[in-house]
């Protein structure tokens, strides 16, 4: 695939604006959930389960006009669903790594989503694979792409928003896991409300500029708050109380291994820090728990009867609440590309350990990749 089909696939940025994430209607917890992603990439994305037409994309489109420009950063790129694994996490040109010395990586999908937004439409008919992938790479932050011990790699910190409709067809609970938060939307609105909505989004249709300008100072204290939070989360810990408060909410819901746990965690200190607060308070851990916990929870006729064994497991996790500087993970790479360097990976956190980096190897007979075993 040359580099102009792969612009093709990304949303052109117009000159219009978007509409404004301030003016969107009701849809609190979606609101909340994709301002936590985005302070948090590491968080793991959102999924959205709902019917069409209640501002999914809307949503995703307008919360990339708040991510800071920098850098290229405030991208809202759509990840089409017959896109490859190369369009998704780029290729190497190996000819030209053995013949000049160095590494020509040619930046996919993920490489374009990095400080911005991917969006998945249906993300439960997109292959299996790739959805495994864009997971691992979402919680480690880093793409790296590898073919016969060539290897590049490039921070790759976005806010992944998956939607679905339960109608089309299930997400493997094993994918389903993995997304950090969940938000099922409602399709009853109020005569009101769809009144509401209806004039806001003609106001905006008929004049976007006339329309945006009247949420601007809202938009712009949300991007503040989105920036600012971002530089505070590596300060804000979690003591024991709040620890111990996430691990008896997930024990209650009977999630499976303890990534609930370390989600719950992130999503209380982006909460915290949205707040503009220093440390994660009860409040915070509920306000996101249950976006946390609704797509992990066991239905009651799945638990298996308690054993003594998993009594004991009630007791809270005893940390001594004290942060750690430095959780990244470690990374090599043979690249010599000038890219921005590794460490340029999100934080990681106190006692949460790094997640690793996954490694997608290009084979030689086809432009595909596969995670190493
Ligand atoms: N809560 C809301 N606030 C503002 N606009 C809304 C809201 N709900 C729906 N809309 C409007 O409804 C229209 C459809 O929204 P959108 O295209 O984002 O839906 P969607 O959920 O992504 O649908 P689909 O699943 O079909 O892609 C847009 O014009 C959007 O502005």
């Amino acid at each position: 695939m040359n580099p102009s089909s792969i612009d093709a696939l990304f949303a052109p940025a117009s000159a219009a604006p978007s509409y404004p994430f301030a003016a969107l209607h009701g849809q609190p917890q979606l609101r909340t959930a994709l301002l936590l992603a985005a302070v948090d990439p590491l968080i793991g994305g959102v999924l959205i389960e709902g019917p069409r037409g209640t501002a999914k994309s809307t949503s995703a489109r307008a919360l990339a006009e708040l991510l800071p420009r920098e850098h290229g950063g405030g991208r809202f790129v759509d990840l089409p669903l017959g896109s490859s694994e190369e369009q998704l996490v780029g290729s190497l040109d190996l000819e030209a790594a053995l013949q000049h010395g160095r590494v020509a990586f040619r930046p996919g999908l993920l490489a374009r989503a990095h400080d911005g937004v991917l969006y998945i439409d249906e993300v439960n008919l997109l292959a299996d694979g790739l959805v495994d992938l864009l997971l691992d790479v979402c919680a480690s932050g880093i793409n790296r792409v590898e073919r016969d011990g060539v290897s590049h790699q490039h921070p790759a910190r976005l806010t992944l928003v998956g939607t679905m409709n339960p109608e089309e067809g299930e997400l493997r609970p094993q994918l389903l896991d993995r997304f950090g938060l969940f938000v099922r939307l409602g399709d009853t609105l109020a005569t009101a409300e769809r009144q509401a909505i209806v004039r806001a989004r003609l106001a905006f249709d008929t004049d976007p500029a006339a329309f945006a300008r009247r949420f601007d100072a809202e938009q712009r204290d949300l991007a503040r708050r989105i920036a600012r939070a971002r530089s505070a989360l590596a300060g804000i810990g979690f003591g024991d109380a709040a620890h111990e408060r996430v691990a008896a909410l997930c024990h209650a819901a009977q999630v499976e291994g303890v990534r609930a746990d370390l989600v719950m965690l992130r999503a209380a200190r982006a909460h915290a820090a949205l707040d503009g607060r220093g440390e994660i308070a009860d409040a915070d851990i509920d306000a996101v728990a249950e976006l946390v916990l609704a797509h992990r929870r066991k239905a009651a006729d799945d638990v298996p009867p308690q054993t003594p064994q998993h009594r004991d497991d009630t007791a809270p996790a005893q940390g001594d609440g004290s942060r750690s500087t430095n959780g990244q993970a470690s990374t090599s790479t043979s690249d010599d590309s000038g890219q921005p360097d590794p460490s340029d990976q999100p934080d990681d956190w106190g006692a949460l350990p790094p997640q690793p980096v996954p490694i997608h190897t290009v084979k030689n007979v086809r432009p595909l990749h596969a995670k190493k075993p």
